[in-house]
């Protein structure tokens, strides 16, 4: 009788053992089922997007010049070719200029009535640094939102690199706050507040929602442009981090504007989104007080724009620097976008608030009367 119960039990350690050894078989195979599934998956979709990419790009190839032209395709570029484009770039002389910077030319490209670009001409760099151009400008490319300057494409030519951006008609807030020629009249309260939001929102699309997040570093007056509605587009982005010689190594090349680099660059040379905000802190100073972050008067006197605004803002006499048009308008909404400028502009990076924030406080005493809305 013992012997009959010890073989059954036996028996059923032994059945135990074996559907043990089944179920571990069972959980190998499902595992490996669910890595290849998975993994197919993120195959097939890298190749969708890879065929979807190409799809989106038009790209001409001119065996003459050597160059190539890649469109990003949406819908204002359906009803031309590359071709045609990339014809009336090699067309445009010095009286297509718009404007000129530290890293080129800006042409106005007429296409038709309706239709019109501005194309930066960058000077040339090396092949090497010209891939990593390209592949940069595909990341870009992808960059969608209204108030951030769309990039419709590029061309690169054995002489020069060309980037084709949406005209902006209203040109840089640089231009219209301190170019004597331009009405100023343009730049009221309500216009000038929300070209700050608008402006602010751009860069904290660029820090938060873009992937890669991508620090602006030359963040300042002329790369704000306006629309025809007065709306701010930031440009420019990318161009510091594209140009710089080597990216492998923290560099040394100051690729900010002076007046507009916050303190700790020059200790560190590393570019941070709290340097950008600090940038921005000296625009709100711009639009605040109509003054060059350094104009002449302040190298005369030894200072500069951040300096004065924080003595005479710490006396309680923000009427004394804020710019004359101003001063019939609302004394909260310009103390609040003073304090705000402050705030960005705090020596200690960590005690500057992100631009998220920034969008927030400037979004909480939006002026009443805006121009054309927000
Ligand atoms: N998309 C655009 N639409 C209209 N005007 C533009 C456009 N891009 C640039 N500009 C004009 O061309 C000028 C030169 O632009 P660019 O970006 O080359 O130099 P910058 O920003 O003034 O200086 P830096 O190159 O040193 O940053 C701008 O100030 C602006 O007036």
């Amino acid at each position: 009788m013992s012997k009959k119960w010890t073989d059954r039990r036996e028996a059923l350690i032994k059945l135990r053992g074996k559907s043990m050894e089944s179920a571990v078989k069972l959980a190998f195979y499902i595992t490996v089922c669910c890595i290849a599934f998975v993994t197919s998956k993120v195959v097939i979709s890298f190749f969708c997007y890879k065929r979807w990419r190409q799809k989106q790009q038009l790209v001409y190839e001119d065996g003459l010049s050597g160059g190539k032209m890649v469109m990003f395709r949406n819908s204002m570029m359906q009803s031309f070719t590359s071709e045609s484009f990339m014809k009336k770039t090699l067309k445009l002389s010095n009286k297509d200029v718009i404007g000129s910077g530290g890293y080129g030319t800006v042409y106005k490209l007429v296409i038709n009535e309706s239709m019109a670009f501005a194309v930066k001409r960058l000077n040339k760099g090396s092949s090497d640094r010209d891939r990593g151009f390209e592949r940069e400008l595909e990341t870009m490319g992808d960059i969608k939102h209204r108030n951030i300057v769309t990039l419709h494409g590029y061309c690169t030519a054995p002489r020069h690199n060309l980037l084709i951006y949406d005209l902006m008609p209203n040109g840089s807030l640089d231009a219209v706050l301190h170019r004597k020629s331009m009405n100023k009249k343009l730049l009221d309260w309500p216009a000038r507040y929300k070209i700050a939001v608008g402006a602010a929102r751009g860069i904290s699309y660029l820090h938060d929602d873009c992937i890669p997040h991508i620090i602006h570093r030359d963040i300042k007056s002329s790369n704000i442009l306006l629309d025809q509605n007065m709306n701010a587009r930031v440009s420019d982005f990318g161009l510091a981090t594209l140009m710089e010689p080597d990216k492998t190594h923290v560099s040394t090349f100051v690729a900010g504007t002076f007046g507009y680099l916050a303190p700790e660059y020059f200790d560190t040379g590393r570019a941070t989104a709290k340097g950008d905000v600090y940038s921005f802190g000296v625009v709100l100073l711009e639009l605040l007080t109509g003054k060059k972050p350094m104009d002449e008067t302040f190298l005369e006197e030894g200072t500069k724009l951040v300096t004065w605004v924080k003595s005479v803002v710490e006396d309680k006499r923000e009427e004394y620097v804020l710019d004359s048009s101003l001063e019939c308008c609302p004394v909260d909404e310009i103390n609040n976008m003073f304090g705000i400028a402050l705030m960005c502009l705090e020596p200690e990076p960590s005690r500057r608030p992100t631009m998220a924030e920034v969008v927030k406080m400037l979004e909480q005493k939006k002026p009443e009367k805006f121009v054309n809305g927000y």
